[in-house]
């Protein structure tokens, strides 16, 4: 599904206008119509204080103040002046509005202006929405911090005023919204980390926008749905054998993080390799063999560490590596040495990428199609620290450009980052996942995928997906505190099943 920009949510708005046709005031309609069903439904406040701008956010929330008004719900209405007359649709609504003479209409044009506020009434912000195009101050910035401090909840109508859709905001006043009910689809905002403080519960309204237009625009953004990730599995056939479903190699686990690898060889197996091989020390053999006794075991000469590349890893069809492996000095040497296997079709992850982060040259070597996983940590020591998540992302793609290979960046909303320039955003998994091992499930999932044939680009989209998925029906299951690692390895199958 393509993730649209500001702009191009404008521009479908005015796709919607002339095509369906519709007037643009009836479409304004449509939206307060539509936000107002779901304030009916789950909110009940003793007055509902309404602060509009004088955009078309502004004239949306005329509209609800109205529509809410009619279905007998206590209003007072404040319109944040400025010099601006107000758009058209704007002043359409406060024309209408102020024929209701029974609502209070309040205009904010001063600090002396700021209303008290009761903590038992519902803030509706309907200041700014996405046509924002610079950091509020002054009096805007002031009302901004005085609603947020007020105690009560405020339900942002589109997008928390203050907040940009699709570039960083960091610095600026922005709404704290318990809810959000945004239009149609959700904006970039709502997927990057540093903004989850301010949008609250994200609710998506449906103002039924013109189903063509997203077909007829490029972006370079998508969101990762399940139909996407249907498109992509490829169910088995009757007559397969395991030599169909390739040899995955797992490299994992120095002493003492044994469990890395058990759980990285586990959910390999549980995505469908047909043959897996787990390279441990050898201290760790039995215990791996113990827990996995479907994988098939190369123990490491030394007891403790990964240090010796005693096979062709070209026989593997693909290899993860890097769970628990440490950055001691052999097996930084170790990874030196795999990494001049220019054919592998590799999975990297946690120290792998530590050691690669502290020998910055390997990132040159890296096999055309690699497949990176770092979490925000892992990213900075690779990449460098950033201003901010934008700018974070806007990295990650530049790099996977440059080094020809898939950044995966993990967390809330995964960015699969790849080659061609695109960024695709995973909107399964949740914070239950928030716990050491979840990585390493990944880590064994995306090289079963590998291992089967998958590209690394479906690789990395399915797989993504599927464990955010796997992790969301063990919480589902057992609770987000109480689930683990394991868990998610034991719901990938009935993650699998979603896809057929
Ligand atoms: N028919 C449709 O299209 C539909 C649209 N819909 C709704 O429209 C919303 C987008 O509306 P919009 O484009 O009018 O922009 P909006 O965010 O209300 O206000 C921008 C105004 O504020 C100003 N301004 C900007 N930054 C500023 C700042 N920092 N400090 C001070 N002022 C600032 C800027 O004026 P400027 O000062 O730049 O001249 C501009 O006039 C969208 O979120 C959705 O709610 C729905 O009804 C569905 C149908
Ligand atoms: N709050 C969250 N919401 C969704 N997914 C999460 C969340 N927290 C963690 N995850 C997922 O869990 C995994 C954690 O990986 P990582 O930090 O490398 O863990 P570890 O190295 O301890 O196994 C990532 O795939 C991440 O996307
Ligand atoms: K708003």
């Amino acid at each position: 599904m393509k993730l649209l920009s500001a702009t191009q949510i404008r521009q479908w708005d005015e796709f919607t206008i002339k095509n369906e046709p519709i007037v643009s005031l009836e479409l304004m309609e449509r939206a307060a119509n539509a936000c107002t069903r779901w304030l009916l439904q789950n909110t009940l406040a003793g007055t509902y204080y309404i602060f509009c701008g004088k955009g078309n956010n502004g004239g949306d929330g005329l509209a609800i103040a109205r529509l809410l008004y009619n279905a007998g719900r206590a209003i007072k209405v404040f319109i944040l002046e400025s010099d601006a007359k107000g758009s058209d649709d704007y002043i359409s609504n406060f024309r209408i509005l102020h024929h209701l003479s029974a609502i209070p209409i309040y205009q904010v044009r001063s600090e002396k202006d700021l209303p008290v506020i009761p903590e038992e009434c519902i803030l509706i912000d309907a200041l700014f929405g996405t046509g924002l195009n610079r950091g509020l101050t002054g009096l805007a910035a002031q009302l901004i911090d005085h609603l947020n401090n007020a105690g009560a909840p405020v339900i942002s109508i589109d997008i928390p005023s203050g907040l940009f859709c699709d570039q960083s905001s960091r610095g600026h006043s922005i709404i704290r919204a318990r809810h959000t009910l945004t239009f149609q689809v959700l904006k970039m905002a709502f997927l990057i980390a540093e903004n989850a403080v301010f949008f609250g519960q994200v609710h998506l309204i449906d103002i039924n926008l013109h189903p063509s237009y997203p077909d007829l625009v490029d972006t370079p953004f998508y969101i990762i749905n399940q139909s996407m990730a249907r498109r992509i599995y490829r169910p088995r056939t009757a007559f397969a054998h395991k030599g169909n479903f390739g040899h995955a190699l797992i490299i994992a686990g120095a002493y003492g993080k044994t469990g890395a690898a058990i759980l990285s060889t586990r959910a390999c197996l549980r995505t469908g390799a047909g043959l897996v091989t787990a390279h441990v020390p050898d201290r760790s053999v039995s215990i791996l063999q113990t827990a996995a006794p479907e994988a098939m075991v190369f123990p490491d000469p030394e007891a403790d560490h990964i240090a010796t590349l005693g096979y062709t890893p070209e026989l593997f069809s693909a290899t993860g590596i890097g769970p628990g492996i440490g950055t001691g000095v052999k097996t930084k040497f170790f990874l030196r040495g795999l990494l001049e296997h220019e054919a592998l079709k590799l999975v990297l992850d946690a120290d792998a990428l530590n050691i690669i982060a502290g020998s910055p040259g390997l990132l040159n070597h890296l096999p055309p199609g690699s497949i990176l996983t770092p979490h925000p940590r892992e990213f900075s020591r690779l990449f460098g620290e950033q201003d901010n998540d934008f700018k974070k992302m806007e990295i990650a793609i530049s790099k996977s450009m440059e080094l020809n290979v898939i950044i995966i960046l993990k967390g809330h909303h995964t960015l699969v980052a790849l080659p061609d320039g695109t960024g695709f955003f995973n909107i399964t998994g949740n914070a239950g996942m928030a716990k050491g091992g979840s990585g390493d499930v990944l880590t064994g999932m995306l090289t079963g995928l590998l291992a089967q044939g998958y590209s690394s680009k479906e690789a990395a989209i399915m797989g993504v997906f599927l464990h955010g998925l796997a992790g969301d029906l063990a919480a589902g299951a057992r609770g987000m505190e109480a689930m683990t690692a394991t868990d998610i390895i034991e719901n990938i199958g009935s993650a699998f099943q979603q896809l057929l």
